[in-house]
């Protein structure tokens, strides 16, 4: 079913697409939905028209899909390492060949660009391939002990893990999320976000072509009732979650009921600091990179652009005009790079960030509009100009060195927007930008734009955040651990590391000569 679907995507454009297939997928293949009386719309953000029907799962078909995952993890954790890693490399190989066909059903349902799509579902097969790399590298270690006696550790899987994701990068967190599970022997059960269920799905039917067990990665749709579920069924072991800090606290409160292991992959404000001995230039660019990717609503986006007062004037400037250019438009066309934000509700609060900005003295210097493309099939899209917001009382007193003017307590400095919004404050010295960029409850990333190499060491040693880029922003390689500090959250996805938190070490201790008893 889902090849049909995907062979039609070559031909297909921005709202000429309706999906019937079943989302669902246990067992080996797509399940129909029990409970068609509680469908919900999902619309293609671009057109705003419905493109398919989310059906909820209950109890009964999650307990299902739990029932197949673990029979699959029964068969799949007895392989050697090179042996899952073939069946991964296969997986990944399928991706890779059907690159374009799944970034394009990306888009529809998420609204994004097709040039950043491709590149979400590159990024997703080389973390199958890179983890399948590392599977044959699990191994524990010998201890020798007196008498001759010894010990060693095995590097175990956990069994089933959930993955519940967010709508950002539906297929990549999907990948991000079951191809380190799966290199461990693991088997998966996954809930997309409800707005964006069509793309797990085929990930699930790749997984089963390149010669996965049925079951070992089953995809349940739902929202909070179905998560909720999830985090609740005993023989699920751990809980990988991205989404919002609320959420993700429930979550985490929920899978301590059943000491249950938690990743937690949550928001952001992400500061980003650019001080005036840097490349101006590459500074600019990576101020647009770190905040206009997938219409701004990226976790990691450095939202809070820091520049230091002396080059603020040509910074705003040059940052202005860049963002005047960017074109917003159908997302499936290879020259728009801003497609729509995800629901009209999510639009709407973002403009509504950028009203809230200006009631507090921020000056817009571009976008932060609804904006209608001139195609009139995308009218009633959910698309927004990208905005540049900064403090009015800072604009105009910008060449008084010293002045506290800027506004680290307005609402879109502290809260995260989650769109295409970047805030821009001026600093003085690195201390002052150090206090300030740390004075958030999130810490999921940093940057810095610099020429003075001891300088951008120290900052990213003091920034309090998971990863902190050097001059560049929101670049994340599949070999680079990538999570958060403080409320953004715990446990890490990508690189070596992540292996830890979907594997278990068990000891065995080996007597090679009589027991010594006490008794
Ligand atoms: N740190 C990271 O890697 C990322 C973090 N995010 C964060 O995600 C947020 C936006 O994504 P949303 O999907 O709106 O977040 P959300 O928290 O509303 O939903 C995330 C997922 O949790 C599910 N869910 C909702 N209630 C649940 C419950 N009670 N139990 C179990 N699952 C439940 C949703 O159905 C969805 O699949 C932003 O705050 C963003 O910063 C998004 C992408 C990446």
């Amino acid at each position: 079913m889902a090849q049909s679907l995907l062979d039609s995507m070559p031909g297909a454009s921005t709202g000429t697409v309706v999906v019937t297939d079943h989302l669902n997928f246990w067992g080996g293949k797509r399940v129909k939905p029990r409970q068609e009386s509680k469908a919900e719309a999902v619309f293609e953000p671009a057109t705003g028209r419905v493109l398919c029907q989310m059906f909820p799962c209950g109890a009964e078909e999650v307990d299902e899909a739990i029932r197949s995952a673990h029979a699959a993890y029964l068969k799949w954790s007895t392989l050697a390492g090179m042996e899952r890693a073939r069946v991964m490399l296969e997986a990944a190989r399928i991706i890779r060949e059907r690159r374009e066909k799944i970034a394009k059903l990306e888009v529809i349902n998420n609204g994004k660009s097709i040039t950043e799509a491709l590149v979400d579902i590159d990024v997703a097969w080389q973390c199958i391939e890179y983890y399948a790399g590392l599977a044959g590298t699990l191994s524990g270690q010998h201890i020798q002990l007196p008498g001759g006696a010894f010990a060693y550790t095995r590097r175990e899987p956990l069994g089933v893990c959930v993955g519940i994701g967010a709508w950002n990068y539906p297929f990549q967190i999907a990948a991000w999320k079951s191809a380190p599970a799966l290199a461990c022997g693991n088997a998966m059960v996954f809930k997309p976000s409800p707005m964006t269920p069509v793309t797990a799905v085929i990930l699930a039917e790749i997984y089963k072509e390149a010669g996965m067990p049925d079951g070992l990665f089953c995809v349940v749709q739902g929202g909070a009732e179905t998560g909720t579920l999830l985090c609740h069924h005993p023989t699920v072991a751990k809980v990988s979650f991205t989404g919002s800090v609320p959420t993700g606290k429930k979550v985490m409160e929920m899978s301590s009921k059943g000491v249950k292991q938690v990743t937690l992959e949550l928001g952001g404000k992400s500061p980003l600091i650019i001080f005036k001995d840097c490349e101006l230039e590459n500074a600019v660019k990576g101020a647009l990179m770190a905040n206009f990717l997938t219409q701004g609503q990226v976790c990691c986006n450095g939202t809070r652009v820091f520049v230091q007062r002396e080059i603020m004037p040509q910074f705003l400037e040059e940052v202005v005009k860049r963002t005047k250019v960017i074109p917003v438009g159908d997302p499936l066309l290879d020259g728009t790079r801003m497609g729509a934000l995800i629901s009209k509700p999510h639009l709407e609060k973002v403009l509504g960030f950028v009203t809230q900005a200006k009631k507090e003295g921020a000056k817009v210097l571009c976008g932060g509009d609804a904006f209608v493309p001139s195609d009139p099939k995308l009218k009633e899209g959910y698309f927004m100009s990208p905005c540049v917001l900064v403090c009015i009382v800072f604009y105009i007193q910008s060449f008084s060195p010293g002045t506290e003017n800027c506004r680290d307590n307005m609402t879109c400095v502290k809260e995260e927007i989650f769109g295409p919004v970047m805030s821009v404050l001026p600093f003085d010295t690195e201390e002052e930008v150090i206090r300030r960029a740390n004075n958030t409850t999130f810490g999921l990333a940093s940057g810095v734009f610099t020429r003075d190499i001891s300088r951008a060491h120290r900052v990213a040693a003091n920034l309090e955040a998971g990863t902190c880029f050097i001059n560049n922003y929101n670049i994340s390689p599949v070999e680079v651990p990538f999570g958060g500090y403080k409320m953004s959250g715990f446990g890490r996805e990508n690189g070596q590391v992540t292996i830890e938190y979907y594997s278990q070490l068990k000891t065995v201790v080996v007597e090679m000569g009589d027991v010594e008893s006490l008794f």
